[in-house]
């Protein structure tokens, strides 16, 4: 039996995830085929003739969809032909667009895709054939016996909910917009309204006059579904073709692609065209098996003895593979699923030939965790090149490893059981005992340890060396002090000590009571001398404002302020002032920011979210989540100002859970409970994030659309204080920030040339930039600050993580290479490979394989610790490091 492959996961890791998923059905009575027929004969009498105008439809859909670029331009596609016995031939589409066409809002889907009847007075054609091709059932309650029925409800969930807008769903497709606007048709004899209609394309509804259904795939986690459909259930990371399993006759599969095959009549078959454009080559498996314990094909008529003596049977693509390692240096520049591209399988000769043309993917055999060596053995194959044997496979640093799982271990490509008991003993090494513990509490707040305590007790020396060295002596104080510092760290961290299994802390160690650790903690912030003369270098908008804000402040007036200024007006420099005016007069001055990098700028700045304890998932009523007794809860009673920098870009609900809750607390049924709160931003820099959200969304769900905004007094500053030594530019910003700059249609503004690096062709463009933004960087002994002064900003991950690999390589000095340990949750049949989830670049993780050199920049990704400046955005330079350990400097 033939088969063919396909990769699913292949072909999402490559083009991104399927776009839009479109099924066609044939229409026996197209005229094409009516006309044919001749006196007395049905349709069901000529399926040579349908299957050929249905062939003929198809590859007019195709030329539309694909060369006529009717979504947009495609980047792969894949399409399924299935003519049966019973029902009519159909066809399958996933389609997948270049970048420049995502479809990814639900404006966008309401420009493709329409899921109501249409008004018959204005589009009667079009009502027509919706009410002929496109309404569903009826099913259900209306007719039980109809086919989609399964154990009493339809499998495909009709009737849909009536939706007043199009949203994006959840986990899969789009809800589309059916609105209850009282149309109503009568098909086979049931009424049925818009919750009956089956998603389409009006234009291609009216083209091919037949069923044609139109999704859009909303999600990634639509692709398995889809995937699983079109496939009819066989394994989702490795398609197979083969027979329809309810078949009976078949005794062959044909395979022919673009569908040229016209299908008996008699026989049933699916026709299994895959076209995934020119640029998606052909995908091979290769094996991947333990020594000697690959498969072996031979015939019924050959001897056992003479097949195991055969030399062929003891090579395999992996063998072989290894061969062309130890014999050719060209070779081991290739990982095992790299080399089908540049080398091509002899299958009978049972050899690898260097390749001249036309490329091929390759994709290694799965192999679930449950198979122990195989499975590590694949690990290794993923991430090692130029390996000559499975020995040298298992060798690292020239040690040879009992088993693949070690060999994995030792190269980090696999999580070890003592990874994070290794990295606090490398840490030891060049950390000081204060860093130390710093290091230990955010492991136990972000690396869910299994056994805190056995951790406790191997790096405790470590922990207490500098109290050991002070006057305290015996192990029971110094354990207690130990304890307090972590304790006041996980503090710090919005953690509490005795959620964790570590020693207990006596009672007389703690600070002086839980409920106001908040206080002394926000009352011992050092105020920086410097902030305290910012007041004489204000401009006199910023003035203006501070001496209003001051007057609130010491008045004990109840006001909400909003600082209005673009970028470089000197926001955070008039907060700098005002934190440390409150302060310095014993007065609490609470500063929070949206973003943990504009938090760590202000002294004792948090993010809003963790100071004020907003949820995460917010809603039009939610609180914040400290009770009336907690410490926060007191803190915030006791401020004499609140600074929320950076308020434009958070949703309004997350404000208004903090009025209430200020409200709650305090008693005092004023805006934010009758404190002086200064708040924020600039509503021309980034807006609130609503996933996938359409324009009005996204307004919907700024400050300026809350009912505090009436309450609140604006304070406009305009000069820009940044660009001083630039007027041109800071204008240039401005203009564009106004909306007065001439612009291209909508959204695109000219650069002027002065400013921009000129488009050649990817690759010397990419150079160009690199070299006019970072000139010296291959040289040895550039400073910190000579890296840190300078950057390349990028809209997408993936073109970040392309600069980087660029940039890195440039950069002088030996590299460490860092792997991410990446599981699905939810697989226990691990349909997600490992190298698919690495592939993949989310927000908010770094890159599977991380490759650092010493002062390299790293920004991180994460809220480690924003009381002490770590936080999303801050930038560290790389100190020193080691396997699980990274040293790093602000
Ligand atoms: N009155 C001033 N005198 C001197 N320098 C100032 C003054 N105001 C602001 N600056 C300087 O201008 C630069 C930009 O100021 P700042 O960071 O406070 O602006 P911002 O409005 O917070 O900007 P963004 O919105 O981009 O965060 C800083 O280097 C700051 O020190």
């Amino acid at each position: 039996m033939r088969r063919r492959y396909l990769d699913a996961m292949a072909l999402v890791q490559r083009f991104g995830k399927p776009d839009i998923f479109l099924t066609m059905t044939c229409n026996p009575h197209w005229e094409e085929i009516t006309r044919e027929l001749a006196e007395g004969q049905s349709p069901q009498d000529r399926p040579d003739l349908v299957a050929r105008v249905f062939k003929a439809k198809l590859e007019d859909l195709k030329d539309l969809l694909f060369k006529k670029k009717f979504f947009g331009e495609v980047a792969a596609h894949v399409h399924v032909i299935e003519f049966q016995k019973r029902g009519l031939p159909h066809a399958h589409f996933l389609i997948i667009l270049k970048s420049d066409y995502k479809i990814t809002n639900s404006d966008q889907y309401d420009e493709i895709i329409s899921a109501e009847i249409p008004d018959n007075d204005k589009y009667p054609i079009l009502h027509d054939l919706v009410i002929k091709h496109m309404m569903h059932g009826p099913c259900g309650v209306l007719n039980i016996n109809d086919p989609c029925m399964e154990n009493g409800s339809c499998r495909y969930h009709y009737p849909r909910h009536f939706a007043e807008t199009t949203q994006q769903g959840e986990d899969s497709y789009p809800i589309y917009r059916r609105r209850n606007d009282g149309r109503r048709v009568r098909i086979r004899g049931a009424v049925l309204d818009n919750r009956w209609v089956v998603p389409y394309n009006p234009y291609l509804l009216i083209r091919y006059n037949c069923h044609i259904n139109i999704e859009v795939c909303s999600s990634i986690k639509a692709v398995k579904y889809l995937f699983k459909y079109i496939y009819k259930g066989h394994d989702r990371a490795s398609i197979v073709i083969e027979a329809a399993e309810d078949d009976a006759v078949i005794n062959e599969i044909r395979e022919y692609r673009d569908a040229r095959f016209i299908s008996p009549p008699e026989a049933i078959w699916r026709i299994y065209s895959f076209n995934l454009s020119e640029m998606y080559p052909s995908v091979i498996q290769l094996q991947v098996h333990l020594p000697n314990m690959h498969l072996v094909h031979y015939k019924d008529s050959e001897k056992l003895e003479d097949v195991v003596c055969k030399g062929s049977s003891s090579r395999t693509m992996l063998t072989e593979y290894f061969r062309m390692n130890s014999i050719y240096s060209y070779a081991r520049n290739f990982l095992y699923k790299e080399f089908p591209e540049f080398f091509v399988w002899n299958n009978s000769t049972k050899s690898w030939k260097r390749r001249k043309q036309r490329i091929q993917v390759g994709r290694l055999v799965a192999a679930h965790p449950a198979e122990g060596e195989r499975y590590y053995l694949r690990i290794l194959l993923n991430h090692v090149r130029g390996a000559t044997s499975f020995e040298d496979l298992r060798t690292v640093d020239g040690f040879v490893f009992a088993t693949f799982r070690e060999a994995a271990e030792r190269r980090g490509l696999i999580e070890a059981d003592c990874s994070i008991s290794d990295c606090l003993s490398e840490a030891a090494t060049f950390a000081m005992p204060s860093a130390f513990r710093r290091l230990f509490a955010t492991i136990l707040v972000f690396c869910e340890v299994k056994n805190v305590r056995e951790l406790w007790g191997k790096h405790f020396e470590a922990m207490a060396d500098d109290f050991q060295q002070g006057s305290a002596t015996d192990k029971e104080s110094i354990e207690q002090m130990v304890l307090r510092d972590i304790s006041d760290i996980l503090y710090s961290m919005g953690k509490d000590i005795s959620c964790f299994d570590l020693p207990e802390m006596l009672d007389g160690t703690e600070l002086a009571g839980s409920n106001c650790r908040e206080v002394i903690e926000e009352m011992s912030i050092n105020i920086d001398p410097e902030h305290l003369d910012l007041y004489a270098t204000l401009n006199c908008e910023q003035r203006l404002a501070f001496d209003e804000i001051m007057h609130h402040v010491l008045q004990k007036k109840s006001k909400v302020f909003f600082i209005d200024g673009p970028g470089g007006t000197g926001k955070t420099h008039l907060y700098k002032a005002l934190l440390a005016k409150v302060c310095s007069m014993g007065l609490i001055a609470i500063a929070t920011a949206t973003s943990g990098i504009a938090a760590s700028i202000m002294p004792g700045g948090r993010t809003a979210h963790s100071r004020f304890k907003i949820p995460v998932n917010i809603h039009d009523d939610s609180l914040c989540s400290f009770s009336k007794q907690s410490g926060t809860a007191e803190l915030l009673r006791r401020a004499s100002l609140i600074i929320w920098d950076e308020v434009a870009m958070t949703k309004r609900q997350a404000v208004e859970a903090l009025d209430r809750s200020l409200q709650d607390i305090t008693g005092v049924l004023s805006p934010f409970g009758g404190k002086v709160i200064v708040l924020g931003g600039d509503f021309t820099q980034v807006l609130p994030v609503v996933r996938r959200g359409i324009r009005a969304q996204i307004t919907d769900a700024t400050l300026k659309k809350s009912y505090l905004w009436r309450c609140i007094k604006q304070i406009k500053l305009w000069r820009n204080m940044r660009a001083q030594s630039d007027p041109w530019f800071s204008d240039f910003l401005l203009r564009i920030g106004d909306g007065t700059e001439e612009s291209i249609g909508q959204d695109y503004v000219r650069l002027p040339d002065e400013i921009v690096v000129p488009y050649i062709d990817p690759k010397h463009s990419v150079s160009k930039l690199i070299n006019d933004i970072f000139p010296s960087l291959g040289q040895n002994g550039i400073s910190p600050s000579y890296i840190s002064t300078r950057a390349i900003l990028s809209t997408k991950n993936e073109y970040v993580d392309e600069l980087n690999e660029k940039l890195i390589d440039r950069f002088p000095g030996e590299e460490q290479i860092y792997y991410s340990f990446d599981s699905a949750v939810d697989d226990p049949h691990n349909y997600y490979p490992p190298e698919f989830i690495n592939s993949l670049t989310p927000n908010g993780l770094p890159p599977h394989v991380l490759r650092l050199k010493i002062n390299c920049p790293v920004i991180l990704l994460r809220n480690l610790d924003p009381f002490n400046g770590l936080c999303n955005g801050t930038r560290l330079i790389i100190r020193a490091f080691q396997e699980n350990a990274i040293l790093m400097q602000k």
